[in-house]
């Protein structure tokens, strides 16, 4: 089945030359098609251009795009989609004063959400999960990563990466999971912090490798949760079983883990909203792809990850939502856009690398989705006639998005 989408006003490629991620310069530099088209067979591109489509008498049908701006659908590579609960009390607690780590020393954050978890149906946590994934598809969203982590026992976990196998095979979008048992210590672990770690290691992991439910392992390497040797055990565990690392560190403090996680090949180090100049160099100097989470920033009213910074000093950049109960209740990639522009300083050009490219790059999915060239699969969003990329992250929290393409098939 061969279809020819024309009379675009603009096919933003993002990228046309097979790279698998941009880095620092590399980012603002974005090719664009003015009157595109594009010829896709059986779901991928193979052929596109700007203006007349020479040759293009061959195809099954044609979807004339009346003007509207054609981009690849955003790649949220960071979040916690399945969770039992929404959390407003702990919000309403934070705006009387309470920070997110006394909510937590309380027995609220994400033991809350786990206690929640525990109870709640199998059933009752797709639905959910489901209904905010239709939600993220109509933000543009068309591929994404989700991290167990509300579990905190062998049972729950597995419970919630089924979860998200079972969101992979309902919603047919590209879903990565990541292993998340290492989010907290458990009530029935307190005191004994080395005795969950063990749990994770000897019981969790190879519980969950032997079912394939994950391609990803994370660790909240944080104070009050895991420290950097307990995290750095946690992951070369689990690189015996194949899985590479995506992990939240510099959320609040710096444990040294930049540096450690770096030379040990993470995939990802996502949060990093403390980061020192040394820190910052590292990271961008090296394969790891950084990953911001500007929804969190603004929701816990803590610093931004040092954006502008990582792209001069030549790094790549990734944003992602961090969509959770807790910390950033929202799944909106094109307001995360709008955050990196005015508050980390990015152009909307590289924004929208960091949203698309670099975020397929952060799920390893980049030779097959994140831009529009030939050989990836039609995966893309478009905007009435009128808007330009930068519209995007100017109307700040509207939803522009008109209709969403995966492999070419029309899905809203
Ligand atoms: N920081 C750790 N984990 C989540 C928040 C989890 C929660 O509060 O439920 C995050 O990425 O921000
Ligand atoms: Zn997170």
């Amino acid at each position: 089945m061969t279809i020819l989408y024309h009379n675009s006003s603009q096919i933003i490629q993002v990228e046309d030359q097979g790279r698998l991620y941009k880095r620092g310069a590399e980012m603002s530099e974005i090719p664009i098609l003015e009157k595109g088209w594009m010829l896709v067979e059986n779901g991928k591109i193979i052929d596109l251009g700007s203006g007349k489509c020479p040759g293009c008498e061959r195809y099954d049908e044609s979807v004339d795009l009346q003007g509207k701006l054609v981009l690849p659908a955003f790649v949220d590579s960071h979040t916690h989609l399945v969770y039992a609960a929404n959390r407003e009390d702990e919000f309403a607690m934070r705006l009387s004063g309470k920070s997110y780590a006394e909510i937590a020393a309380a027995g609220g954050g994400i033991l809350n959400s786990a206690r929640k978890l525990a109870e709640a149906p199998e059933e009752a946590l797709l639905h959910g999960a489901y209904h905010r994934l239709q939600d993220l598809m109509r933000m543009g969203t068309g591929a994404l990563e989700i991290k167990s982590g509300y579990g905190l026992s062998t049972e729950s976990e597995l419970k919630m990466l089924r979860i998200v196998r079972q969101l992979k095979e309902k919603s047919g979008l590209d879903i990565k999971s990541t292993f998340l048992g290492a989010h907290a210590i458990p009530e029935k672990f307190k005191g004994n912090q080395e005795g969950y770690v063990n749990l994770v290691i000897d019981e969790m992991l190879p519980a969950i490798a032997e079912k394939s439910l994950a391609d990803y392992v994370d660790v909240f390497c944080e104070e009050g949760y895991f420290n950097l040797d307990q995290s750095l055990r946690i992951l070369e565990a689990a690189k015996a079983y194949g899985l590479s690392a995506k992990v939240h560190v510099n959320q609040f403090n710096s444990l040294g883990a930049i540096e450690a996680m770096v030379d040990m090949g993470a995939l990802s180090l996502d949060h990093l909203e403390v980061m020192s100049p040394k820190e910052i160099s590292y990271l961008a100097d090296s394969q790891t792809i950084a990953t911001a989470l500007p929804g969190c920033s603004l929701f816990l009213d803590i610093p931004y990850a040092p954006g502008r910074a990582i792209i001069d000093e030549g790094g790549i950049l990734a944003l992602a939502t961090d969509f959770n109960p807790g910390s950033a209740p929202g799944g909106n990639m094109a307001l995360m856009m709008s955050l990196a522009c005015t508050q980390m300083k990015l152009s909307t050009e590289e924004a929208l690398v960091a949203a698309t490219l670099n975020g397929a790059a952060a799920i390893e999915m980049s030779d097959e989705i994140g831009s529009l060239e030939r050989g990836k699969w039609a995966n893309f969003i478009t905007l009435p006639p009128g808007f330009s990329l930068a519209s995007i992250p100017y109307h700040f929290g509207h939803n522009l998005i008109m209709d969403l393409y995966l492999k070419g098939e029309k899905k809203l």
